[in-house]
């Protein structure tokens, strides 16, 4: 499939140090996939984002939409691009629907109709006559997404696209922008620092740290990365403890005063784990199959945590 998004060894640093805030990024998206680029604070998605909107040049390296290599003068690529960059900006004394009317005059939007349609699709019929600096930050964010998506753009680049939105909120978005990508065939790159919330949403992944692509990863390769162990528990941990490590188990300390065992052997057969436990009379009271949280494989995919380095 011919790549609509693509980067090749795309590079920005700043300041006289010349830090690099992206290092030798190269990621491809193909049609219809929606690509997570998740990242902490500061990890170089925004600069990443700007760079793939041409508002600033890379120092080296290129990016390509649609087959197109990026630049600001490129006006027949951005017709079937659609952004939304960090807490977007609307005219704070214009109502939405103005806001609104004044994206469709800059795109040259023929159908008036589009308004009402984009108004409902992001359910802000409600607040149309509300002037943008009396909206909520979801709506207000809502209103962004409306903009972004007015001229039904073919790719469509979100930085943090949830920002502020309640939990509810969320979920609309995510059925948005899942139905866009499926339905309509729309490119979808959007960054993120919670990779629980990327994973709902995209089809593949990429794990940014220190300006650097450390992982990618398609969604069903994620579920294979997590790592997984066996939490055992009895009214005598120490015991317990004491025969299971007789017995080879690899025994470190779990939550809530449990244990955790990591050997492949025990979270493949946790009813030997039991057996082994009841013949020394010590039952077990807890016994369950544990996976890792998200949040703790994207800190230990960029070594902040178990204090390992990245794989
Ligand atoms: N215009 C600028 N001048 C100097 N340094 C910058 C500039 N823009 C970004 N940086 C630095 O580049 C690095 C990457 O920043 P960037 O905003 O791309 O990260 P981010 O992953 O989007 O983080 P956030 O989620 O906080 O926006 C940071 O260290 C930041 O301080």
């Amino acid at each position: 499939m011919k790549d609509v998004i693509r980067t090749e060894r795309l590079s920005k640093r700043f300041g006289q140090a010349r830090i690099p805030a992206v290092d030798e990024v190269s990621l491809s998206v193909g049609k219809g996939e929606i690509y997570g680029f998740l990242g902490l604070n500061g990890a170089g998605k925004t600069t990443t984002i700007r760079m793939l909107l041409g508002m600033i040049g890379p120092d080296s390296g290129a990016a390509y939409l649609l087959g197109k290599k990026v630049s600001a003068g490129r006006t027949d690529v951005w017709a079937k691009v659609g952004y939304m960059v960090e807490t977007p900006y609307s005219y704070p004394e214009l109502t939405v629907r103005e806001n609104l009317e004044l994206v469709r005059r800059l795109r040259r939007i023929e159908n008036v109709r589009s308004i009402d349609a984009i108004l409902a699709k992001l359910q802000l019929v409600p607040y149309r006559d509300r002037k943008a600096k009396n909206l909520s930050l979801g709506n207000a964010q809502r209103l962004g997404l409306a903009k972004a998506l007015i001229h039904e753009p073919e790719i469509l680049i979100l930085d943090e696209p949830t920002n502020g939105l309640d939990p509810a909120g969320i979920v609309e978005v995510r059925e948005l922008l899942r139905e866009l990508a499926a339905r309509h065939g729309v490119t979808i790159f959007l960054s993120s620092h919670l990779l629980g919330e990327v994973a709902k949403l995209a089809t593949r992944i990429g794990i940014v740290h220190r300006g650097q692509l450390l992982k990618e990863m398609d969604v069903g390769e994620l579920q294979r990365n997590l790592k997984k162990s066996l939490l055992v528990n009895a009214r005598d941990t120490e015991a317990a403890r004491i025969k299971l490590k007789g017995a080879g188990y690899r025994v470190e300390r779990g939550d809530d005063g449990a244990m955790r065992l990591t050997d492949d052997g025990a979270i493949a057969r946790p009813d030997n784990v039991a057996k082994l436990l009841v013949q020394a009379n010590l039952p077990p009271t807890l016994l369950k199959v544990q996976e890792e949280e998200l949040e703790a494989y994207f800190l230990r995919t960029i070594g902040m945590e178990g204090g390992g380095e990245p794989s």
